[in-house]
């Protein structure tokens, strides 16, 4: 496994606090590229649009609110297509390969990218790194990849690719992108993935190589930052729910039901948080920005009593990341880790259920009656639904107009709702996490929804809001404390 990239940042600055965030451009280190028109502008479908080119100068804006004396925030490259272009149709070979867990949409930015080159550039040559993800690289499984071969594929869930975690070997990678004469690389993956871009991107320059990295980022966790909301997230909210529908169902069908639901969510509790709000079934929600307790006075096994008494069910939603340090107190676990070099984590559901049904066989004040429901992997092996569907098109596109503009070692994503070009190091070793406390007030949303206690104790309050800080001024919305 290589190491996090590197690059020097990219700012430009300018007058009125203007901070521009820039990514690389091919230009960077081979100054003498010709540049052509965009075929679009002969495009029956996007010429017709007056204004369908961007502005070179045309950025995105982080923050969008601001105070009179506060700093004005960062701005990115918006992303769009370029009247000039630093690739012929015909000189373009690119390949697309996918990396990390699956998620709802893989499917449909792979057939995006490829019918948005074939119709949009007049590319012909794309190529799909199959068996699988950065492995893939070094293995001789490719597939040509057509209009026709990804006619349907996003109605399936997964990835036609493959993909794999592990097996990221820098220089075998880029020898392979050499070899094979690879000129535009389209990655799709999460925070691991876009690591691996990032020293595949810093190779590549280093060799002086024609070759534009362009990655769309994939997290069904959401915990990506910057960007507005990872793909394949609406979806796992969505299908989330018919889990929790379940185990309600089945709560309150029997004297004093509980249905505990575990879902995705390592670092943060995104998909916990937003389904618990979109469900309006749930009693209480567990993340893992928001620790607990099990005993004592006002923490998780007296509300569970009290609100057994007062309503004679209740749902329980759990994010996998949620209550680890405690899991690993009474499971006394070996510190595992997946190929990737991810910390496999206890299973905090399963965990949960056992010490739930415990208390209540102890103390014998009450019977219950507990349904474990463990969906995670039925959340991620669904087809994307028509939102994401239609996000996933925008984000394939965006990173064919930004490659073939001769941008490179960049991410796609919307910021505010507009597209923008983002390096790599912004988004690399820091994770989007739900703010429990201070600005973000989804979380105080949920916890007047669920009406269940908030389990902080006033050093948890300090931590969160260090947390917080620390979030902020890794999305570039605070400067870091003196
Ligand atoms: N620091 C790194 N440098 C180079 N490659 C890396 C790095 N971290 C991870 N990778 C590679 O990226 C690929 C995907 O990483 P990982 O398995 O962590 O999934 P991910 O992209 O984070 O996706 P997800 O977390 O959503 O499952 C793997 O092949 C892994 O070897
Ligand atoms: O079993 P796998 O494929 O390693 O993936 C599990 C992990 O992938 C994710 O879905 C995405 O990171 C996590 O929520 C989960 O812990
Ligand atoms: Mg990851």
């Amino acid at each position: 496994m290589g190491s996090e990239g590197k690059t020097t940042p990219k700012i430009v600055r300018g007058e009125g606090g203007y901070v521009l965030v820039d990514v690389p451009h091919l230009i960077d280190d081979l100054p003498d590229l010709p540049t052509y028109p965009n075929p679009l502008q002969d495009n029956p479908a996007y010429s017709v649009v007056k204004q369908y080119f961007v502005d070179v100068n045309d950025t995105v804006a982080q923050k969008i609110v601001v105070h009179k004396s506060s700093p004005r925030g960062m701005l990115f490259r918006r992303a769009g297509p370029h009247q000039r272009v630093y690739f012929e149709s015909d000189e373009v070979h690119a390949c697309i390969v996918t990396c990390g867990g699956l998620c709802p949409g893989l499917n449909t930015a792979i057939g995006e990218i490829v019918c948005g080159l074939y119709g949009m550039y007049v590319v012909c040559k794309v190529l799909g790194i199959e068996v699988s993800g950065y492995r893939g690289f070094y293995s001789s499984n490719t597939t040509n990849l057509t209009q026709k071969s990804v006619n349907d594929i996003h109605k399936r869930g997964g990835t036609i690719l493959c993909t794999s975690r592990g097996g990221h070997d820098t220089l075998k990678i880029v020898d392979s992108i050499e070899d094979r004469g690879i000129n535009q690389v389209y990655i799709i993956g999460g925070d691991g993935t876009q690591k691996g871009a990032s020293v595949i991107f810093e190779e590549i320059q280093r060799r002086g190589l024609k070759v534009a990295v362009a990655s769309i980022p994939k997290m069904i966790d959401n915990d990506i930052v910057v960007i507005d909301q990872s793909f394949g997230f609406d979806t796992a909210v969505e299908e989330a729910q018919r889990a929790i529908s379940a185990a309600h169902v089945e709560a309150e069908s029997i004297e004093n039901g509980i249905g505990v639901v575990k879902l995705m969510g390592r670092y943060s509790g995104f998909i916990a948080t937003y389904a618990t709000l979109a469900s309006r079934d749930v009693d209480c929600c567990l993340i893992p920005g928001s620790p607990f307790r099990l005993e004592g006075k006002g923490e998780l096994l007296e509300f569970i009593e009290k609100r057994l008494k007062e309503n004679g069910h209740m749902v329980i939603v759990v994010a996998e990341g949620a209550g680890q340090d405690l899991t690993v107190e009474s499971m006394r676990s070996v510190d595992h880790q997946d190929a990737s070099g991810n910390k496999l984590l206890l299973d905090v559901g399963l965990w949960l259920s056992q010490k739930i049904k415990d208390h209540f066989t102890r103390n014998k004040k009450m019977h219950i009656n507990l349904k474990y429901i463990d969906p995670t992997y039925m959340i991620r092996a669904i087809p994307r639904n028509a939102s994401d569907n239609i996000y996933c098109t925008l984000l394939a596109h965006s990173a064919i107009h930004g490659a073939m503009a001769g941008y490179t070692g960049f991410t796609v994503g919307p910021v505010n709702g507009r597209h923008a070009y983002i390096p790599f190091h912004r988004i690399t070793g820091v994770q989007n996490k739900v703010v429990v406390t201070e600005t973000d007030r989804m979380w105080a949303r949920l916890l007047s929804s669920t009406n269940q206690p908030s389990f902080l104790s006033s050093k948890d309050v300090q931590d969160a809001k260090k947390g917080a800080t620390d979030a902020a001024v890794g999305r570039g919305e605070r400067e870091a404390p003196k």
